[in-house]
């Protein structure tokens, strides 16, 4: 059952990760969706409104949605139009969270390393985010198409979900990542983008 207070909660953690996350710049041109889990059985979440600028604070940020993507409670609120690639996630995970961010250095990534379905971290301090310890540990991002059709984008994200896995990349589009709880989330999708951001450089330095 969603008890008010849970969605209360819930709301406020979503709240707080999206300013953080504003502050950084990851929201250019009303891009970006962040979603937050309420219940697992039957699943909700709390997902942003789609087309608004993301950077503000107003009472019409969230809204409560079901296990398929669906409004709780009728009204003019339209869900993210990409509710369906965090309802997956809730479906393939044991995510309490999942945030999605376009910025210039996660676009060039999954442009440059498209052919390869994926980009591998090793020898990098900061694959610890991700529990991993060992010295020639590795981070796999994979990388999908940016379908137009958004339920095809969706399966295309969730079949790419593995243990291990904790964000996919769109092409030329964005990266959605997870955690167990927002908290954790946010760590990932912050090492993702410092990982990101380090590679670009050296691609940079090398060529
Ligand atoms: C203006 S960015 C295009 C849509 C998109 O990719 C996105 O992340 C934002 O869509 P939403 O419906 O969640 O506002
Ligand atoms: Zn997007």
């Amino acid at each position: 059952m969603t008890t008010a207070v849970d969605v209360s909660q819930r709301w406020d953690e979503l709240a707080a990760v999206k300013d953080e996350l504003a502050e950084r710049d990851w929201f250019p041109g009303t891009s970006g969706n962040l979603s937050i889990k309420v219940t697992a059985v039957p699943l909700t979440f709390l997902v942003t409104a789609s087309g608004k600028d993301k950077r503000k604070r107003t009472p019409e940020d969230f809204l409560l949605v079901d296990k398929d993507s669906r409004p709780v409670e009728p009204g003019a609120l339209k869900p993210s139009a990409e509710t369906v690639l965090h309802q997956k996630i809730y479906e393939k995970t044991q995510a309490g969270c999942s945030l999605h961010v376009h910025t210039v250095d996660n676009n060039l990534i999954s442009d440059l390393y498209f052919e390869e379905g994926e980009i591998t971290f090793k020898h990098q301090e900061l694959i610890k985010a991700f529990q991993i310890w060992e010295e020639d540990g590795e981070l796999k991002v994979p990388i999908v198409e940016n379908h137009a059709d958004l339920d095809k984008l969706a399966d295309a994200v969730a079949e790419r979900i593995e243990p291990g896995v904790h964000g996919v990349l769109i092409r030329n589009h964005g990266i959605t990542a997870w955690g167990r709880d927002a908290f954790e989330a946010k760590k990932h999708l912050e090492a993702f983008e410092f990982l990101f951001s380090y590679q670009v450089k050296r691609e940079l330095l090398r060529r």
